[in-house]
């Protein structure tokens, strides 16, 4: 008989990483070093309580939560009260050097924080537990809301359908770098956190650089990331107007999962990466019967679908429900006796509509006099971070304008029916205004989702509240919740005249209307636990189908080591493809020129005489000539996929291919030129050597078809020549076998670097290591480049066996074999780079014309944001160094 041992071993939760843009936790620094005060924040609540959940109460999962500490500030006594006050300048004026034993400090109590918070929250201390699960990202330079800018003064308006001018200044791209380190940053503390089998879930537009920077990272193809964006996504025709939308849409698409709050932003963003990534998308509709769409880009695919956040409903009606609101909703409904209440709770920027709700109200007062005196309008704006912006100023003067006028319009001495309040208000107070309100009124001109109106219809979901039961919502159409909250009253806020109608009818409803409303409504409200279950099942069920299929993710190019290993070495080699590689693949050959850009970067690599550069292409001599070697003599270029060679600095050509027999020209010809007939679009590109069919003009479908035919058609005779058949970016080429792009990379390894090519010599593998290149890097997009990384490949292990020593601080030989295309592409090469774009962008990093936080880049960062060990970081060290001299000097009354 056998037995089967059973496995008693707790079974090991999932790791999730959250990456969050703030930790939900409002940080000071009290007078001594030491004494940090942790409160809760506002604002997010979805978002925060999605943590809790995921924190307390889910068993299936191991949270860490990695999140930016926000502005830390420090506060200081009020002589009169003896209360501890928040210093108002802090947040530009004081650098908050922070010493290593208080960043120590500061995590234990904010880990210390989280403990607390569970022992309050859980009724038994059984629960495993996650320890040290929240990891501060540190970013102490002075004016730390300066991580903000790009995020909130480009990214949000845009996304909210505001166009700021945008002059791509020097103000703008120094928020842009910021914006990028912010990211680099998360890139880094994940990096000390992530577990092989983790996910990665990342939130919002504070991040939408970090799915790629994490795949730069992490040579793991197995890493599972999901993005949820928050906000809303515009259409493409706002969106396309921000100046690094191809860099964020970059940023974004190294996610495997992209979620939106509805089907309308994840169409928009699907068109957005059709428009510019150039990817293709397929539709289909996915568990809970949404729209969700496979979008290839750059060879590989994303899922991007959407799924509505929700509220903890369970814990909103214990803490609405209690006591003490209960005395609350009574002291309200006495101060407003025999008038309906409509309230409102927005925070006061241009896109939560609240002008637009005063307008509303005051066109309901005018058009229906029956009303005045009757009803009232609570209204909450909660002030924004950024209270002073004049935009800010300017909506506020606005905001108290109307009011003022509706007061003394429709007011008296003794009753005004807006009532204003510009302030955050508590908790408790909130929840007593969505009990006692006859009327929720929401108008936003934009928003991802407003949880003001899941919240409301959660409390009045609940039987017991003061014959306030199912009290009805007025909801603008252009929320994100009117996908969701499908049986509100749906509005224009817009339009002024049809919101006051509304109002009308709303406060009209009998009871049994309002019953029947609100049990649908109620039906309709996401709770954040299902949210939360939702998204991390369907991104596991994800990684599991992706599993069974061969997946191999090649890394993005870590830029900044290929600096510093480009600025150490003194013999460098650079193979560069031409076609799809330097410049963009088009319709039309002919019309693949070099860029300006491309021209003043080769100048710059070839004016160091360090450098060699070669153009291996499968282009013609006479093209390489008239475009390349014409204007920059210093190139070597080897046109056809190796079938000839000229030498740096050289205007003669040698033709490797000169002893060949070509009488299968003939033969390819007439078989191309019948497939040319057959295909309309199509034609042969005649090359001294190779013969290329092109079919990128045709019906795709068709072009495709025939490719396939005419490949099998040359195949059954190309042998009997020793022909390479090679389908190509829509085309099939064909050239002899024993030349090939490889065969010229190992020539051009294996030669005393900087010396002349005898190039009908052979090669000899017996040169010594420190006369050949020491840095190399190759770059190509196609097939027939993987030649050149195989070779590179080879000659790397042979190096391995022969000098093993002799490898340099990042333990290689300075061999860059780099595809250009998705990281799902199927190649031999150690990283890629997506577009011709980024690869001017990486060569415009080496000499000098590119910042190297332009884009992101996955560098190490110190504390402060500096790059490690760079001269600013240095000089930041000592200051801070200074700082907590004076600092210690001023507490102890000493002078330094
Ligand atoms: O080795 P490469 O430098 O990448 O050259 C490969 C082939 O590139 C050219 O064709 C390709 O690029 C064209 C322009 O973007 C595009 O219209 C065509 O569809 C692509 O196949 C070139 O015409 C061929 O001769 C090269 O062999
Ligand atoms: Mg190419």
């Amino acid at each position: 008989m056998t037995t089967t041992a059973q496995d008693n071993s707790p079974k090991r939760k999932q790791r999730i990483i959250n990456c969050v843009t703030q930790l939900p936790y409002k940080i000071q620094l009290g007078e001594s070093n030491d004494d940090w005060k942790i409160s809760a924040t506002t604002g997010n609540s979805a978002l925060y309580s999605s943590l809790e959940y995921l924190q307390f109460d889910s068993t299936e999962y191991e949270q860490h939560v990695v999140g930016w500490t926000g502005e830390i500030t420090r506060t200081e006594r009020n002589l009169f009260t003896r209360e501890a006050k928040e210093k108002p300048q802090d947040l530009d004026d004081d650098p908050l050097y922070l010493t290593k034993e208080q960043i120590k400090g500061l995590t234990t109590t904010l880990q210390d924080h989280m403990k607390s918070d569970k022992e309050a929250k859980t009724d038994t201390a059984q629960t495993a537990f996650a320890t040290n699960n929240v990891h501060p990202v540190w970013l102490l330079r002075k004016n730390q809301s300066r991580w903000r800018n790009y995020a909130e003064k480009v990214i949000w308006p845009t996304f909210h359908y505001i166009l700021n001018p945008s002059n791509e200044g020097e103000q703008e791209k120094n928020w842009w770098y910021d914006y990028v380190k912010f990211n680099e940053a998360y890139a880094q503390k994940i990096g000390e956190v992530y577990q092989k089998g983790d996910i990665i879930w990342i939130h919002d537009y504070y991040l939408l650089l970090l799915p790629q920077l994490l795949r730069m990272k992490f040579n793991d193809e197995s890493i599972i990331i999901g993005y949820f964006h928050h906000a809303p996504w515009p259409s493409n025709e706002y969106f396309r107007c921000l100046p690094r939308r191809k860099q964020i849409l970059d940023g974004l698409v190294g996610a495997n999962r992209i979620c939106f709050q509805n089907e309308s932003f994840s169409r928009h963003f699907v068109s957005s990466c059709k428009r510019l990534l150039d990817a293709t998308a397929k539709k289909s509709k996915n568990s809970s019967n949404s729209d969700q769409y496979q979008v290839s880009v750059y060879g590989g695919d994303v899922l991007v679908d959407s799924l509505p956040i929700g509220v903890n409903t369970t814990q909103i009606l214990k803490d609405a429900f209690t006591k003490d609101i209960d005395s609350k909703v009574l002291s309200i409904k006495q101060a407003y006796q025999n008038k309906k209440i409509i309230i409102g709770r927005d925070r006061l920027d241009s896109v939560r509509g609240v002008v637009q709700k005063l307008r509303a109200f005051e066109t309901f007062l005018a058009m229906y006099p029956e009303w005045r005196d009757q009803v009232v309008l609570i209204q909450v704006s909660s002030p924004t971070a950024n209270r002073n912006s004049p935009q800010t100023i300017k909506l506020e003067q606005q905001v108290n304008e109307l009011v003022n006028s509706i007061n003394s319009e429709y007011g008296n001495l003794n009753f005004s029916p807006v009532q204003h309040y510009y302030m955050r208000i508590p908790k408790d107070v909130y929840l007593s205004l969505l009990r006692v309100a006859d009327l929720c009124l929401i108008t936003s001109v934009r928003d991802g989702m407003n949880t003001t109106a899941l919240e409301y219809v959660t409390v009045k979901s609940h039987m017991s509240n003061f014959l306030c039961y199912g009290n009805p919502l007025i909801l603008s159409e252009f929320s994100g919740s009117s996908n969701v909250l499908k049986d509100a009253i749906v509005v224009n806020p817009w339009d002024s005249v049809a919101v006051a109608k509304s109002i009308n009818m709303a406060l009209k409803l009998d009871k049994e209307e309002k019953n029947n409303l609100e049990s649908k409504l109620w039906k309709e409200v996401p709770t954040i636990q299902n949210w939360t279950n939702k998204f991390l099942t369907s991104i596991r069920e994800q990684a599991t189908s992706d599993d069974d299929v061969e997946r191999k993710m090649t890394p993005a190019l870590n830029r900044p080591v290929l600096l510093e290993n480009y600025k150490q070495a003194k013999r460098r080699l650079f193979l560069f493809d031409y076609d799809g590689t330097l410049t963009p693949i088009v319709k039309d050959p002919a019309a693949a020129i070099p860029s300006a850009r491309l021209y003043t970067i080769l100048q710059k690599l070839c004016a160091d005489p360090h450098n060699q550069i070669w153009i291996i292409s499968g282009r013609d001599q006479k093209f390489l000539n008239k475009w390349l070697g014409g204007k920059l003599p210093q190139l070597g270029l080897s046109a056809e996929h190796g079938c000839f060679m000229k030498d740096v600095s050289c205007q003669d050509w040698v033709n490797l291919t000169e002893k060949v027999d070509m009488s299968w020209q003939v033969r390819v010809n007439e078989v191309m030129e019948e497939f040319t007939t057959r295909t309309p679009g199509s034609f042969i590109e005649r090359k001294k050597v190779a013969l290329t069919w092109h079919y990128r003009r045709t019906v795709p479908e068709l072009g495709e078809f025939h490719a396939k035919e005419l490949k099998e058609k040359l195949l059954s005779f190309t042998d009997d020549f020793d022909l390479e058949v090679m389908d190509g970016k829509a085309n099939i080429e064909v050239r002899p076998r024993f030349v090939n792009k490889g065969e010229i990379v190992k020539r051009l390894v294996w030669h005393q670097h900087g010396k002349p090519q005898d190039i009908l010599k052979g090669i000899s593998e017996k040169l010594p290591k420190d006369q050949m290149p020491d840095f190399v890097l190759c770059l190509g997009d196609d097939f027939t480049d993987e030649d050149m990384f195989r070779q590179l490949n080879t000659i790397e292990s042979c190096w391995k066996q022969k000098y093993p020593d002799e490898k340099n601080q990042w333990g290689n030989y300075g061999f860059y074999p780099v595809t250009v295309g998705s990281a799902s592409k199927k190649t031999v090469a150690k990283a890629h780079l997506t577009d011709p774009q980024q690869v001017l962008e990486t060569l415009g990093l080496l000499v000098g014309d590119v910042s190297l936080f332009q884009s992101a880049g996955t560098v190490d960062l110190d504390s402060r944001g500096h790059v490690k060990n760079s001269e600013s970081s240095l000089k930041s060290k000592l200051a801070s160094k200074a700082y907590v001299m004076k600092r210690s000097a001023s507490y102890t009354g000493a002078k330094v």
